[in-house]
């Protein structure tokens, strides 16, 4: 049977129909709404919605789990004894007390159970764990560990140094650091930052700090005056990402820079294709491999899929969600462009939305205080680009919208990634059109990867092959625009947006 029509059984969507004005679209509820009414708590239900609506009340609103995670695999030799609680480390491996005393969580997770005591045993380490468990921790304990155990008799210079692909994880994983050892004077951790950047190619003598956390791009600039002499420990979070094309110029410089020191090197993320493994893998020796549940979705997330039909479908669909109190904030919105992510601000801002926008294109000031307003709930709803992805850990996201389909498996992952975190539990909300046949499929094979329970067609769904996943990822698929505005409004909107995300 043909893809649509099967996605679209049962339903009075009408494809062709191009909803231009919010009040058609309202006026249209019935045709449209029914499909998008995915949480089934629209307030003016049809009959047969109000039927079904009293049917899936004594039914789960979302697909839940339903088969275990996979095994988690911990391979290498002489593995270590995992950690049984964070108090071992005071007996096992002489961390301080108060190290220990500041941990505020009561056991460790598995990913911190296993890499701990790794780390602290020297090892390399190659480590997939979910989005969500913990692997910031993971590196950060035992690296403040060792340092604060050597100082102050210590060399000077940096001794530890991590990549992350963002600023925003970058101020994140400083931040890890912080609560750790806040009040403790024996060792520095400093982010590469623009003005950081600025002193320690100018100045002579400027500290980098002992951790030097930085962005590849950034890190390329600097490392001609930057002493390494003193470097342990590599650390690269997200670790695939830094070998994707975006990064891999930078990666690649800068580990061939740090080629011939002793290094611990630590390599870590949610995915790691098997490509990315064996790179990493050759990097490294003796290397411990720590996989749990890897490439998959956390269990924690219920994923759903929601046919729109059209762009216009999807605007409706958000402007129904929002107006039906489904938009539960905090909510991530996640697009494929600065472009769609500015167009869809503009639409959300005219309708009174307490929204922000974040992006490549906004300056390192605005992303910043889009994201501390973002964690203090100033702002409900954050309109992102693939930007917030990866790493970033905002306290209680409850959904995240994919409006526009993610274009790899381990985009989708870390997108959802955002929200049921730490065991908490979250939703992911993916919009698909007509111009989503293959993309759509990645997403049904992580739900199905992930134990989701999947409805009947996507059961009949075959997997993409490789030739098309590469030019998946390499081009996002084109896309009608998305507003709806009336072209003069549409321009007013426009120059506004060039003040508030700082475009040339
Ligand atoms: N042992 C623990 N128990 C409970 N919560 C924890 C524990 N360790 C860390 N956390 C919290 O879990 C959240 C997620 O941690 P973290 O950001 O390190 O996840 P992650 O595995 O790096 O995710 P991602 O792959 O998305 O980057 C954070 O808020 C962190 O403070």
């Amino acid at each position: 049977m043909d893809f649509f029509r099967l996605l679209s059984r049962g339903t009075k969507l009408d494809n062709t129909e191009a909803f231009t004005k919010n009040e058609k679209a309202v006026n249209e509820e019935d045709s449209i709404i029914r499909p998008l009414d995915f949480f089934h708590t629209h307030s003016t239900p049809t009959q047969e919605v109000r039927e079904k609506k009293q049917k899936k009340e004594t039914e789960p609103e979302l697909h839940v789990p339903v088969i275990p995670y996979r095994k988690s695999k911990i391979t290498g030799d002489d593995v270590p004894h995992p950690l049984t609680a964070f108090q071992d480390l005071v007996s096992r491996f002489q961390v301080s007390q108060s190290l220990v005393s500041r941990i505020k969580f009561p056991a460790p997770t598995q990913i911190q159970t296993e890499a701990i005591p790794g780390i602290l045993h020297d090892r390399d380490i190659l480590a997939s764990a979910p989005t969500g468990s913990g692997k910031t921790l993971a590196y950060v304990l035992p690296i403040a560990h060792i340092l604060q155990k050597d100082q102050p008799g210590g060399t000077s210079g940096i001794k530890a140094l991590i990549l992350v692909p963002t600023k925003e994880l970058a101020t994140q994983v400083l931040e890890a650091f912080t609560i750790l050892t806040r009040g403790s004077t024996t060792f520095k951790v400093k982010v590469l930052t623009k003005s950081l950047l600025a002193r320690v190619t100018s100045e002579a003598g400027a500290k980098a700090g002992d951790v030097l956390i930085a962005t590849p791009l950034r890190l390329v600039r600097a490392l001609a005056v930057l002493d390494f002499g003193s470097l342990r420990h590599l650390v690269l979070d997200e670790a695939d990402k830094l070998f994707d094309p975006a990064f891999a110029p930078q990666t690649d410089d800068i580990l061939a820079h740090l080629r011939g020191r002793t290094l611990q090197k630590l390599f870590l993320s949610a995915t790691l294709p098997s490509s990315i493994e064996a790179l990493a893998l050759n990097l490294m020796t003796a290397p411990l491999r720590i996989l749990i549940s890897p490439g998959q979705a956390p269990a924690t997330v219920a994923q759903k899929l929601v046919y729109a039909g059209s762009e216009a479908g999807k605007l409706l669909a958000i402007r129904q969600m929002l107006k039906t109190g489904e938009l539960t904030p905090p909510v991530l919105v996640f697009l494929q462009s600065i472009e769609r992510a500015n167009a869809l601000f503009h639409e959300l801002v005219y309708d009174g939305v307490n929204v922000d926008v974040i992006h490549g294109e906004r300056t390192e000031t605005q992303r910043r205080a889009v994201v501390e307003r973002f964690k203090k709930a100033e702002v409900w709803v954050l309109i992102c680009t693939d930007v917030l992805a990866r790493g970033i850990d905002v306290h209680g996201v409850n959904l995240v919208i994919n409006y526009d389909v993610p274009q790899s498996a381990q985009a989708y992952i870390h997108r959802i990634g955002r929200t049921g975190r730490a065991g908490k539990q979250g939703k992911a909300v993916t919009f698909f059109t007509k111009d989503d046949v293959e993309n759509v499929k990645i997403v049904v094979n992580v739900m199905k990867e992930s134990g989701c329970e999947v409805e009947e067609w996507m059961t009949r769904l075959g997997k993409v092959d490789k030739k098309t996943k590469k030019q998946l990822k390499r081009k996002p698929v084109d896309r009608d625009d998305i507003s709806t505005q009336p072209k003069k409004r549409k321009r007013k909107n426009l120059s506004k947006d060039k003040q508030s995300t700082g475009e040339e």
